[in-house]
């Protein structure tokens, strides 16, 4: 089965030397692909690279079979993303907010209140439809960016720290749509913190460290928290052996 999202190789430093070096990912149709580290291992730059928000000082991002740097709204309309914070015009209303993110997929109008209505539903806003987004709490909000990455079935997903401001409920609602996404096909890439909730549903786990990727954990792992944090010191002990970059 051919990827759905990739990376070949990609490098970008930032000034001041921190990014990621020589970064390769592959996700698949149908997986969900977790994408795990410390704070500032390098995930949201991975993520920015892959759709297109930075520039790669090297190697290629792809979508669809596509380089992103000649992707087309064709390519665009089949992403939904949430990256650091969620797509919310706090003078809009919640119902305006869902509008204009579909229109920006290019939904046709015809379509778009059903749409709305599916989403709000799944994940509980519909009593919020027509307050302003900037009135609601944080987790609140937070459901709506990932309503608003969601709602017209994206292809390709990518998600940064999306349980983030999210309690236990908004939580769940997340797992289930995520899944139901993979289940009807999609590439799913999403980064988090929560190990327990990476275990719940993740396909493939990558753990990156100092700006690369350093391997992969098993999701069926007993004690997935435990690998995660030997894989990350090998890493730091092995650079600081050879006199490598540090974190
Ligand atoms: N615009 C920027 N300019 C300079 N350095 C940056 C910039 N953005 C990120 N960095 C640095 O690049 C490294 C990787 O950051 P990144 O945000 O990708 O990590 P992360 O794994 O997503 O971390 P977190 O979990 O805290 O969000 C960090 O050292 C960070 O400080």
């Amino acid at each position: 089965m051919t990827d759905a999202m990739m990376l070949d190789r990609v490098s970008r430093s930032y000034r001041g030397g921190a990014g990621v070096r020589e970064v390769s990912l592959a996700v698949r149709p149908g997986e969900v692909h977790a994408l795990v580290g410390l704070n500032g291992a390098g995930k949201s730059t991975l993520m920015k690279l892959l759709l297109g928000m930075l520039r790669p000082d090297s190697g290629a991002a792809m979508i669809g079979g596509v380089d992103v740097r000649r992707a087309d709204a064709r390519t665009w309309s089949k992403l939904g993303q949430l990256i650091e914070t969620p797509l919310a015009y706090g003078e809009l209303t919640v119902r305006a907010n869902l509008d204009i993110a579909a229109r920006l997929r290019g939904v046709p109008s015809i379509e778009r209140p059903a749409m709305i209505a599916e989403a709000v539903t799944a994940f509980r806003l519909t009593e919020y439809l027509n307050r302003r987004a900037r009135s609601l709490s944080l987790g609140n909000r937070q459901r709506l960016g990932i309503a608003a990455a969601l709602q017209h079935e994206p292809a390709y997903v990518v998600l940064d720290e999306p349980t983030n401001a999210l309690d236990p409920a908004g939580t769940i609602l997340l797992r289930e749509a995520v899944i139901r996404r993979a289940s009807q096909g999609a590439a799913v890439l999403i980064s988090s913190h929560h190990l327990d909730e990476v275990a719940r549903i993740a396909d493939t786990i990558t753990v990156m460290n100092a700006g690369r990727i350093i391997g992969g954990l098993d999701p069926h792992d007993d004690d997935l928290e435990r690998a995660f944090f030997q894989s990350v010191l090998r890493d730091d002990e092995a650079r600081s052996e050879a006199g490598g970059p540090s974190a």
